[in-house]
């Protein structure tokens, strides 16, 4: 159990103690291991900034997004516009993704597919690496100073992490767990307003203190022309909402890779 879950506020707050409820007492998953995923660290690596395009329905902040999407066909779109990985919200109560829909996506696509959920219980990480994902989401925010034990469950498993920061404090933590792939999110996940200023703040701040692992900026990007303060200081960029809620999906993670 994590010792402060009873005290994060707001819907994050809300959200993990849910999702808590739901995966303590499921076992972990014990079907053969499937072959090593491609890496989520080798996407972002490749030139440029690399679009990670999210699989997204509903969201605490928009509400309806895309409810009828089929999960599959969207991340094929967005590969076919240039995306270098996925990224599956598995939530199914706030954000109505499933375990499903990683596996649809994971048989339709080659490229890195990252479980977008609250991690909050070590099963959900066993899980993810038995729905194929290639990396796992470690909110700072919500595993505080055990982050450094989950990154290392991560790893055990066969997973990259992408571990999530939105303030300095958080970032401290990030470091000092020794995260590899660090995200930046522009939302503030208690009263979930975006500040576009974040990424490129706490990024600049982490390259400072000499971090050479890989950064994304994540949430509240609808134009290329926003990506542009990340270049040269991010590798990679989260973008969902306003991917998804286009009626092709194609053209809109295009629009934002230039592809
Ligand atoms: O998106 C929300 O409303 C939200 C609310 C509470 C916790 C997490 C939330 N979103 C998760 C994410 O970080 C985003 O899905 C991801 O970064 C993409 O953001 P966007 O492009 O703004 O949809």
């Amino acid at each position: 159990m994590i010792p402060e879950l009873s005290s994060v506020p707001g819907v994050l707050g809300e959200i993990a103690r849910r999702r808590l409820r739901e995966v303590e007492g499921l076992q972990a998953p014990t079907e053969p291991a499937l072959p090593s995923p491609p890496l989520l660290s080798q996407a972002l690596r490749l030139p440029g900034l690399s679009l990670i395009a999210e699989v997204k329905r509903k969201s605490p902040s928009q509400g309806e997004i895309a409810v009828a999407l089929e999960a599959a066909e969207v991340a094929r779109a967005y590969v076919a516009g240039g995306a270098r990985a996925i990224s599956v919200l598995t939530e199914p109560h706030y954000f109505a993704g499933s375990d499903q829909d990683l596996r649809d996506v994971r048989a339709a696509v080659d490229v890195p597919v990252l479980r977008k959920d609250f991690t909050v219980h070590p099963v959900q990480v066993a899980e993810a690496r038995a729905l194929g994902a290639s990396a796992v989401l470690l909110i700072v925010a919500l595993l505080g100073r055990l982050t450094a034990s989950y990154l290392q469950l991560a790893e055990q498993a066969g997973l990259e992490a992408l571990v999530e920061v939105h303030d300095e404090a958080e970032l401290e933590l990030a470091l000092a767990a020794g995260a590899r792939i660090i995200g930046v999110n522009n939302r503030n996940l208690i009263d979930l307003s975006i500040d576009r200023r974040t990424a490129p703040r706490l990024g600049g701040i982490a390259r400072s203190a000499g971090f050479r692992g890989l950064l994304v900026a994540e949430s509240g990007y609808n134009h290329r022309a926003q990506l542009q303060e990340l270049e040269g200081l991010f590798d990679g960029v989260l973008i969902g909402t306003s991917l998804a809620r286009s009626h092709d999906w194609q053209s809109a993670a295009s629009q934002m890779t230039g592809v």
